[in-house]
């Protein structure tokens, strides 16, 4: 998918992209690559694979979660690595309010940078943990309309690092590659313990390379209680699985 192909694949989806935005994407892939060269960013560095796997992935849950065009919603990124999905949906959508949250400090300097580069304002950069930045004490525990995940985790470890962060009423969405109906299978009674409800399960393919893909959107329905999530390295820590 070059430059090209991607700004129509969005006008198909009704987002259409300004030359400003074109730009920022086109700056986003030339600072990806050269930084690439000497910070472990990604393994995926080819222009046609990052505007496809990369940026265009990374907008589909708006083709999902409505909200995400129009919203000025807060939204926290959990394990956020070069940008993917928050910072593509930052520069389509801005009125979005990101938090970005990684335990890896040279991928949160890559990311401060870039923000600058681009202009992006309204995000925040965390180097942290999931674990601790949801913990009890934390003034991010249930703060955020939408926390978003992608490669990360499988279902049951990710609903425990991000559900305490959503909000009563707002809503936890995973991006996911695989099959995911036997990773929710194993994590649906670890989820209602958190405060969750599964809500959809979308699945799709992506163009071009036709690759699988699930949105998987569960609503926060009820507070999560205090001992989720368990810190890291917790002895004898098994996800929260039926
Ligand atoms: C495979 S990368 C995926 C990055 C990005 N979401 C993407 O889709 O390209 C996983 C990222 O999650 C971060 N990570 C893993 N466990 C984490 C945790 N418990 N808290 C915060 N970040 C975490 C890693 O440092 C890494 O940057």
């Amino acid at each position: 998918m070059n430059p090209e192909e991607f700004r129509a694949a969005l006008a198909k989806q009704g987002i259409e992209l300004t030359a400003t935005q074109e730009q920022q994407f086109a700056d986003y892939f030339h600072y990806l690559v050269a930084t690439n060269e000497h910070v472990n960013l990604t393994t995926i560095t080819a222009e046609p694979e990052v505007y496809l796997k990369h940026f265009y992935d990374s907008l589909t849950p708006a083709f999902y979660v409505p909200g995400i065009r129009t919203e000025p919603l807060t939204i926290c990124d959990v394990g956020a690595g070069a940008g993917f999905p928050s910072l593509p949906l930052k520069i389509v959508f801005p009125q979005l309010k990101v938090a970005i949250v990684d335990s890896l400090n040279k991928r949160i300097t890559f990311l401060n940078d870039l923000a600058a580069k681009l202009d992006l304002t309204g995000v925040a950069f965390h180097h942290a943990r999931a674990e601790e930045f949801g913990g009890k004490r934390s003034e991010h525990r249930e703060a955020y309309d939408l926390v978003l995940a992608r490669a990360v985790a499988r279902m049951s470890v990710l609903s425990e690092l991000c559900l305490p962060l959503v909000k009563v009423g707002g809503q936890f969405v995973a991006l996911k590659a695989a099959q995911t109906a036997n990773e929710l299978a194993v994590s649906q009674t670890g989820i209602v313990t958190l405060g969750g409800q599964l809500s959809a399960d979308e699945a799709f393919n992506l163009p071009v390379s036709n690759d699988p893909r699930h949105i998987v959107v569960i609503d926060k329905v009820k507070h999560t209680p205090k001992k989720y999530p368990r810190k890291a390295g917790t002895p004898n820590r098994e996800p929260l699985e039926d």
